[in-house]
């Protein structure tokens, strides 16, 4: 057979791992595909900058048409980032009846259906394992693997950076900034790391494996986000205090056809198996109702690790073109969208408040709580620094997001309570 042209879009982090894996596994590429893949046109923004992997520069453009108008090329590898102009390039791609492989979540969180539904119309592959959670196969596992499953909660840790910037500030009390410059010069960061720390980049990725898991279309709007900024050195030593660690946490449960996808910080208990998850290192809880638990554990960002998902999709495309049954794999969402309402979301709650250290305020506080039918698991109350104040942290049993809400509410009305420092909901109790 002959060899196989690829034109890629980027070769920054992912590109570069891309063409290394393309070099150093030629044997075992080879002996699965049968042909040898020729990258013909890379393009970037700057020709001239010096580059991660040797490559002939010649090969270079910065003219994207040199790529989606060559009718030499198959397949296009897309991992330069970007929205709106990259969704433009990918729909003419594939209406020039290239196959698609992206690692950009960014734009199927988005534009994901739309790409799908135009590349099965045009008989077009269109893969994107490496869009979440970075090399972990988790997109293949619940397609392929889990396809006979019927899958009722994910919860995951997705962001690679985040992950990084948590692990360093509890385990040896790096400061946020200095481990957020180290977590962007290793690569794991996007382009513009507000997307990563604000939990957009998390959110983008649990609508993907929801839409994928629930199969329903679960829109980036549907998914609430927390990311953390907000997180302080006290909320991390009380969790350490408390046997709990602070992770950022995306979760997707269905109840019946009623789904809750959000992604937030949350206390997990310190022997949960998602808590040891840690550094760049990403790791999904899948449930399913026949399978029971499965988790998945790998790398969620650089270059390599990225690039193996990419290449091991790009591995699935010619496999399909050679077997004549390119853009026959997508599936297209079997079931409407119900999210479920805040009365519905169940969980245990952190919450840590500032209040004046008077007779009596701990036993105001617990009939506030009692009187929404909300007890407690644990209680802390520690004198403050500041005169007169002292802190209260509680942990509750489970109760509605609604309740706790209205808790919330009443608590900033009371005069005794100065301020209502933090809270957290607590994931991963009994086993989950
Ligand atoms: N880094 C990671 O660990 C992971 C990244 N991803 C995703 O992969 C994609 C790439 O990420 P990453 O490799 O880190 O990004 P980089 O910023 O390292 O690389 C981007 C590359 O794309 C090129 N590029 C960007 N915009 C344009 C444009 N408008 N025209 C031409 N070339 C352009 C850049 O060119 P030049 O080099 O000339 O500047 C660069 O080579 C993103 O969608 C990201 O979200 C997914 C999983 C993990
Ligand atoms: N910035 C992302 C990269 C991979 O998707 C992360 O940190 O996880
Ligand atoms: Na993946």
């Amino acid at each position: 057979m002959k060899a196989i042209s690829i034109g890629l879009l980027g070769l920054g982090t992912v590109g570069s791992g891309v063409v290394k894996i393309i070099e150093q596994h030629q044997d075992k590429l080879m002996h699965q595909i049968g042909c040898a893949i020729n990258i013909k046109k890379i393009l970037v923004k700057d020709s001239a900058k010096d580059r991660q992997v040797a490559i002939d520069k010649s090969i270079l453009t910065s003219n994207v048409d040199e790529i989606l108008e060559d009718p030499e090329i198959d397949v296009i590898i897309e991992v330069m980032g970007g929205i709106d102009e990259t969704k433009d390039y990918l729909l003419r791609a594939i209406r020039n009846k290239k196959h698609i492989i992206t690692a950009n979540k960014d734009l199927m969180a988005l534009y994901g259906s739309q790409l799908l539904k135009e590349a099965t119309a045009n008989e077009c592959d269109l893969f994107y394992e490496a869009s979440v959670a970075g090399g972990i196969p988790i997109l293949r596992g619940l397609a392929d693997g889990l396809a006979s499953d019927r899958i009722t909660k994910m919860m995951g840790i997705v962001n690679g950076t985040t992950n990084f910037i948590l692990t360093k500030m509890s385990q040896d009390g790096s400061a946020y900034e200095e481990v957020l410059k180290e977590a962007q010069s290793l690569g794991f960061a996007e382009a513009d790391p507000t997307a990563d720390v604000s939990g957009l980049d998390a959110a983008r990725k649990m609508a993907i494996l929801s839409t994928l898991g629930f199969s329903m279309t679960i829109d980036l709007e549907d998914v609430t986000v927390q990311g953390i900024t907000e997180i302080s050195e006290e909320d991390l030593a009380y969790s350490k205090k408390l046997g709990y660690t602070m992770k950022l946490i995306g979760l997707s449960s269905r109840d019946g056809e009623k789904v809750e996808v959000s992604v937030q910080p949350a206390l997990l208990p310190e022997h949960h198996p998602l808590a040891s998850v840690h550094n760049e290192y990403n790791a999904v809880y899948v449930y399913g109702e026949a399978v029971g638990e499965t988790m998945f554990y790998g790398p969620g960002a650089g270059s390599l690790p990225t690039a193996t998902s990419v290449v091991s999709d790009l591995v699935a495309v010619i496999k399909n073109m050679r077997l004549g049954v390119n853009g026959r794999s997508a599936v297209a969402p079997q079931y409407p969208k119900t999210m479920k309402e805040p009365s519905e979301i169940h969980a245990k709650f952190f919450i840590r408040l500032h209040v004046k250290d008077e007779v009596g305020v701990l036993a105001k506080i617990t009939m506030l709580f009692a009187e929404h039918g909300v007890s407690f698991d644990k209680i802390l109350q520690l004198p403050l620094n500041e005169k007169g104040s002292s802190e209260i942290v509680l942990v509750t049993h489970h109760a509605t997001l609604t309740e706790f809400e209205k808790i919330q509410q009443k608590l900033n009305d009371y005069e005794m309570v100065k301020e209502i420092k933090s809270t957290y909901r607590v994931e991963g109790e009994n086993g989950k």
